[in-house]
Protein backbone atom coordinates (compact mmCIF):
# COMPACT_ATOMS: atom_id res chain seq x y z
CA UNK A 1 0.00 0.00 0.00
CA UNK A 2 1.73 3.72 -0.99
CA UNK A 3 2.46 5.51 2.52
CA UNK A 4 0.06 8.92 3.08
CA UNK A 5 1.06 11.79 4.43
CA UNK A 6 -2.36 12.17 6.93
CA UNK A 7 -3.83 15.76 7.58
CA UNK A 8 -4.63 16.86 10.78
CA UNK A 9 -7.20 19.71 10.77
CA UNK A 10 -6.30 22.16 13.88
CA UNK A 11 -10.27 23.26 13.98
CA UNK A 12 -11.64 19.67 14.45
CA UNK A 13 -13.02 18.18 17.79
CA UNK A 14 -11.11 15.15 17.45
CA UNK A 15 -7.97 17.02 16.18
CA UNK A 16 -5.83 15.63 19.19
CA UNK A 17 -7.23 11.86 17.83
CA UNK A 18 -6.02 13.03 13.97
CA UNK A 19 -2.49 13.87 15.50
CA UNK A 20 -1.81 10.82 17.78
CA UNK A 21 -2.84 8.59 14.71
CA UNK A 22 -0.04 10.29 12.41
CA UNK A 23 2.41 11.33 14.78
CA UNK A 24 2.70 6.93 15.87
CA UNK A 25 2.55 5.89 12.54
CA UNK A 26 4.17 8.57 10.41
CA UNK A 27 5.84 11.34 12.29
CA UNK A 28 4.52 13.80 9.56
CA UNK A 29 1.24 15.15 8.82
CA UNK A 30 -0.01 18.32 6.59
CA UNK A 31 -1.86 20.79 9.46
CA UNK A 32 -4.86 22.26 7.76
CA UNK A 33 -6.68 25.32 9.34
CA UNK A 34 -4.12 26.54 11.00
CA UNK A 35 -4.96 30.47 11.00
CA UNK A 36 -1.65 31.65 9.37
CA UNK A 37 -2.33 34.51 7.03
CA UNK A 38 -1.56 33.81 3.72
CA UNK A 39 -0.39 37.05 2.83
CA UNK A 40 1.66 37.58 5.84
CA UNK A 41 3.82 34.23 4.83
CA UNK A 42 3.75 35.42 1.40
CA UNK A 43 5.52 38.61 2.40
CA UNK A 44 8.35 36.55 4.19
CA UNK A 45 8.71 34.74 0.76
CA UNK A 46 9.34 38.48 -0.59
CA UNK A 47 11.98 39.38 2.06
CA UNK A 48 13.84 35.73 1.35
CA UNK A 49 14.27 36.36 -2.10
CA UNK A 50 14.91 40.52 -1.38
CA UNK A 51 17.71 39.44 0.99
CA UNK A 52 19.12 36.17 -0.65
CA UNK A 53 19.86 37.18 -4.42
CA UNK A 54 21.68 39.59 -3.05
CA UNK A 55 25.87 39.11 -3.68
CA UNK A 56 27.50 37.25 -0.76
CA UNK A 57 29.47 40.12 0.55
CA UNK A 58 26.37 41.79 1.62
CA UNK A 59 24.81 38.28 3.33
CA UNK A 60 28.36 38.38 5.20
CA UNK A 61 27.42 41.49 6.39
CA UNK A 62 24.82 39.80 8.70
CA UNK A 63 26.55 36.54 9.29
CA UNK A 64 24.96 33.84 11.68
CA UNK A 65 26.62 34.73 15.16
CA UNK A 66 27.16 32.10 18.60
CA UNK A 67 24.06 32.33 19.26
CA UNK A 68 22.61 30.90 16.16
CA UNK A 69 21.18 34.21 14.37
CA UNK A 70 21.95 35.10 11.31
CA UNK A 71 23.09 34.47 7.69
CA UNK A 72 24.38 30.93 7.19
CA UNK A 73 26.27 30.53 3.87
CA UNK A 74 25.76 27.75 1.09
CA UNK A 75 27.19 24.44 2.52
CA UNK A 76 27.77 25.75 6.06
CA UNK A 77 25.33 23.16 7.82
CA UNK A 78 25.65 19.17 6.84
CA UNK A 79 22.80 17.19 8.28
CA UNK A 80 24.00 13.67 7.40
CA UNK A 81 28.21 14.00 8.31
CA UNK A 82 28.30 10.12 8.17
CA UNK A 83 27.22 10.18 4.45
CA UNK A 84 27.58 13.51 2.83
CA UNK A 85 29.94 14.35 0.68
CA UNK A 86 29.70 17.82 1.02
CA UNK A 87 27.74 20.35 3.11
CA UNK A 88 23.79 21.02 2.18
CA UNK A 89 23.12 22.69 -0.91
CA UNK A 90 21.52 25.57 1.08
CA UNK A 91 21.85 28.90 2.39
CA UNK A 92 19.88 29.94 5.61
CA UNK A 93 18.69 32.93 7.81
CA UNK A 94 18.34 31.79 11.46
CA UNK A 95 15.75 34.48 13.44
CA UNK A 96 14.84 32.98 16.91
CA UNK A 97 13.15 34.48 20.34
CA UNK A 98 14.76 37.57 21.23
CA UNK A 99 16.21 36.57 24.86
CA UNK A 100 15.03 38.42 27.92
CA UNK A 101 17.63 40.06 30.04
CA UNK A 102 17.88 37.17 32.59
CA UNK A 103 18.34 34.79 29.91
CA UNK A 104 21.56 36.34 28.34
CA UNK A 105 24.06 34.21 30.12
CA UNK A 106 22.74 30.88 28.63
CA UNK A 107 24.11 29.87 25.51
CA UNK A 108 22.38 30.39 22.13
CA UNK A 109 20.70 33.20 23.82
CA UNK A 110 20.75 36.73 22.48
CA UNK A 111 19.77 39.04 20.27
CA UNK A 112 18.91 38.83 16.52
CA UNK A 113 20.44 40.15 13.47
CA UNK A 114 18.64 41.70 11.04
CA UNK A 115 19.72 43.07 7.47
CA UNK A 116 17.24 45.75 7.82
CA UNK A 117 13.64 47.07 9.15
CA UNK A 118 11.42 45.61 6.52
CA UNK A 119 12.84 42.02 6.74
CA UNK A 120 13.03 42.52 10.81
CA UNK A 121 9.04 43.19 10.76
CA UNK A 122 7.99 40.90 8.81
CA UNK A 123 9.79 38.01 10.40
CA UNK A 124 9.20 39.14 13.43
CA UNK A 125 5.57 39.15 12.96
CA UNK A 126 5.71 35.61 11.50
CA UNK A 127 7.87 34.51 13.94
CA UNK A 128 5.07 35.70 16.52
CA UNK A 129 2.41 34.08 14.91
CA UNK A 130 3.98 31.02 14.21
CA UNK A 131 4.90 31.24 18.07
CA UNK A 132 0.90 30.91 19.26
CA UNK A 133 0.56 28.18 16.92
CA UNK A 134 3.39 26.21 17.96
CA UNK A 135 2.37 26.34 21.35
CA UNK A 136 -1.32 25.02 20.26
CA UNK A 137 0.16 22.20 18.74
CA UNK A 138 2.40 21.13 21.40
CA UNK A 139 -0.66 21.41 23.49
CA UNK A 140 -2.67 18.66 20.83
CA UNK A 141 0.58 16.89 20.78
CA UNK A 142 0.02 16.78 24.98
CA UNK A 143 -3.26 15.69 24.45
CA UNK A 144 -2.45 13.21 21.92
CA UNK A 145 -0.04 11.47 23.99
CA UNK A 146 -2.53 11.42 26.96
CA UNK A 147 -1.02 14.01 29.37
CA UNK A 148 -3.08 16.95 28.41
CA UNK A 149 -1.97 19.83 30.38
CA UNK A 150 1.63 18.59 30.48
CA UNK A 151 2.72 21.60 28.67
CA UNK A 152 0.86 24.25 30.38
CA UNK A 153 3.39 24.79 33.98
CA UNK A 154 5.60 27.40 34.28
CA UNK A 155 9.58 26.28 32.95
CA UNK A 156 8.08 24.22 30.10
CA UNK A 157 7.13 26.39 27.27
CA UNK A 158 6.80 29.95 28.58
CA UNK A 159 9.94 30.78 27.15
CA UNK A 160 10.36 28.32 24.12
CA UNK A 161 13.40 27.25 22.17
CA UNK A 162 11.75 28.68 18.68
CA UNK A 163 13.80 29.35 15.86
CA UNK A 164 12.59 30.72 12.45
CA UNK A 165 14.92 29.23 9.40
CA UNK A 166 14.24 30.87 5.71
CA UNK A 167 16.09 28.61 3.36
CA UNK A 168 17.49 28.88 0.11
CA UNK A 169 18.19 25.88 -1.84
CA UNK A 170 20.27 26.21 -5.32
CA UNK A 171 19.51 24.36 -7.96
CA UNK A 172 21.77 21.78 -7.84
CA UNK A 173 20.28 18.63 -8.58
CA UNK A 174 21.42 16.16 -5.86
CA UNK A 175 23.24 12.62 -6.48
CA UNK A 176 22.20 10.57 -3.31
CA UNK A 177 24.96 7.96 -4.34
CA UNK A 178 27.82 10.17 -4.35
CA UNK A 179 26.43 12.34 -0.86
CA UNK A 180 25.37 15.29 -2.53
CA UNK A 181 21.97 16.55 -1.22
CA UNK A 182 19.81 19.19 -0.54
CA UNK A 183 19.39 18.50 3.17
CA UNK A 184 21.44 15.22 4.36
CA UNK A 185 19.43 12.69 5.95
CA UNK A 186 18.23 13.69 9.77
CA UNK A 187 15.49 13.52 12.74
CA UNK A 188 14.55 16.82 13.84
CA UNK A 189 16.18 17.93 17.57
CA UNK A 190 13.05 18.96 19.16
CA UNK A 191 9.20 18.86 19.54
CA UNK A 192 7.78 20.25 16.45
CA UNK A 193 8.83 21.54 13.14
CA UNK A 194 5.96 23.35 10.76
CA UNK A 195 7.02 23.84 7.88
CA UNK A 196 6.14 26.14 4.93
CA UNK A 197 7.88 25.49 1.68
CA UNK A 198 7.09 26.88 -2.20
CA UNK A 199 5.81 24.95 -4.98
CA UNK A 200 9.15 23.07 -5.42
CA UNK A 201 9.27 19.54 -4.48
CA UNK A 202 12.36 17.63 -2.91
CA UNK A 203 11.65 16.83 0.80
CA UNK A 204 11.46 13.37 1.17
CA UNK A 205 10.80 10.95 4.57
CA UNK A 206 12.00 7.16 5.35
CA UNK A 207 8.67 5.61 6.56
CA UNK A 208 8.84 1.60 6.38
CA UNK A 209 12.28 1.38 4.80
CA UNK A 210 12.17 3.19 2.16
CA UNK A 211 12.09 7.18 1.10
CA UNK A 212 8.82 8.96 -0.07
CA UNK A 213 8.50 12.13 -0.93
CA UNK A 214 5.95 14.89 0.88
CA UNK A 215 4.65 16.64 -1.97
CA UNK A 216 3.65 20.45 -1.08
CA UNK A 217 0.16 20.65 -0.52
CA UNK A 218 -1.53 24.50 -0.84
CA UNK A 219 -2.33 26.36 2.42
CA UNK A 220 -1.36 23.52 4.59
CA UNK A 221 1.91 23.36 6.80
CA UNK A 222 4.20 20.23 6.91
CA UNK A 223 4.53 19.38 10.61
CA UNK A 224 6.76 16.34 12.14
CA UNK A 225 7.78 15.43 15.34
CA UNK A 226 11.28 15.74 16.43
CA UNK A 227 13.52 13.42 18.52
CA UNK A 228 12.26 15.25 21.87
CA UNK A 229 8.65 14.82 20.83
CA UNK A 230 9.99 11.28 20.91
CA UNK A 231 11.16 10.93 23.65
CA UNK A 232 8.69 12.85 25.70
CA UNK A 233 6.55 10.23 24.43
CA UNK A 234 8.91 7.15 24.92
CA UNK A 235 8.75 6.36 21.31
CA UNK A 236 5.13 6.45 20.73
CA UNK A 237 5.34 9.08 18.60
CA UNK A 238 8.20 9.05 16.08
CA UNK A 239 10.70 11.49 14.85
CA UNK A 240 10.90 9.93 11.36
CA UNK A 241 13.87 10.83 9.72
CA UNK A 242 14.06 12.61 6.08
CA UNK A 243 15.89 14.89 3.88
CA UNK A 244 15.81 16.92 0.86
CA UNK A 245 16.78 15.84 -2.62
CA UNK A 246 16.93 18.25 -5.63
CA UNK A 247 15.44 16.01 -8.43
CA UNK A 248 14.22 18.99 -10.38
CA UNK A 249 16.95 21.80 -11.23
CA UNK A 250 15.15 24.17 -9.36
CA UNK A 251 15.71 26.63 -6.68
CA UNK A 252 13.38 25.88 -3.62
CA UNK A 253 12.67 28.47 -1.08
CA UNK A 254 11.08 26.80 2.83
CA UNK A 255 10.47 28.20 6.03
CA UNK A 256 10.74 25.64 8.91
CA UNK A 257 9.73 26.34 12.32
CA UNK A 258 11.51 25.12 14.67
CA UNK A 259 9.06 25.17 18.41
CA UNK A 260 11.19 23.63 21.07
CA UNK A 261 10.82 23.95 25.26
CA UNK A 262 12.54 26.29 27.13
CA UNK A 263 16.52 25.83 27.43
CA UNK A 264 16.26 24.52 31.12
CA UNK A 265 13.26 22.41 30.68
CA UNK A 266 13.84 18.42 31.49
CA UNK A 267 12.42 16.10 29.37
CA UNK A 268 11.35 13.25 30.79
CA UNK A 269 8.56 10.85 29.56
CA UNK A 270 5.19 11.73 30.05
CA UNK A 271 3.48 9.71 32.85
CA UNK A 272 1.22 8.42 30.70
CA UNK A 273 3.94 7.05 27.98
CA UNK A 274 5.94 4.85 30.75
CA UNK A 275 4.36 1.34 29.81
CA UNK A 276 6.95 -0.91 31.49
CA UNK A 277 9.97 1.58 31.56
CA UNK A 278 11.35 4.83 30.30
CA UNK A 279 13.56 4.32 27.03
CA UNK A 280 15.42 7.27 27.39
CA UNK A 281 17.38 8.88 30.03
CA UNK A 282 15.67 13.05 31.03
CA UNK A 283 17.87 15.38 29.60
CA UNK A 284 17.04 19.31 29.10
CA UNK A 285 16.17 20.85 26.20
CA UNK A 286 19.12 23.05 25.54
CA UNK A 287 21.72 19.73 26.12
CA UNK A 288 20.16 18.11 23.66
CA UNK A 289 20.30 21.12 20.81
CA UNK A 290 23.52 22.23 21.65
CA UNK A 291 25.16 18.50 20.99
CA UNK A 292 23.00 18.68 17.60
CA UNK A 293 24.40 22.13 16.53
CA UNK A 294 27.98 21.09 17.25
CA UNK A 295 27.31 18.00 15.16
CA UNK A 296 25.97 19.52 11.96
CA UNK A 297 27.25 22.81 11.75
CA UNK A 298 30.49 24.04 10.78
CA UNK A 299 30.01 27.52 12.88
CA UNK A 300 28.38 26.53 15.85
CA UNK A 301 31.30 25.15 18.63
CA UNK A 302 30.15 24.05 22.29
O1 LIG B 1 13.40 22.38 3.52
C1 LIG B 1 12.78 21.38 3.87
O2 LIG B 1 11.83 20.93 3.22
C2 LIG B 1 13.17 20.62 5.12
C3 LIG B 1 14.22 21.29 5.94
C4 LIG B 1 14.57 20.48 7.16
O3 LIG B 1 14.30 19.32 7.26
C5 LIG B 1 15.25 21.14 8.30
O4 LIG B 1 15.72 22.27 8.15
O5 LIG B 1 15.31 20.51 9.38
FE1 LIG C 1 14.44 18.69 9.32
Amino acid sequence: MPIEVPIVDCEAADAAAQLRGACMSVGFFYLTNHGIRPDLEAAVYDEMHRFFQQPLEEKNKVLANANMRGYTPMSEETLDPAVQTQGDTKEGYYICRAAQPDELHLPLHGANIFPDAKFEATTTAYFDAMTTLGFRVARLFADAAGTPDAFDAPGMFDRPMAALRLLHYSDRVSDVSSGIFGAGAHSDYGLLTLLSTDNTPGLEIYVEQQWVPVPPKPGCFIVNIGDLGERWTNGLFKSTRHRVVNRVGRERYSIPFFYEPNFTCVVKCLPSCVGSGAKYAPITSGEHLMAKYAETHDSYKL
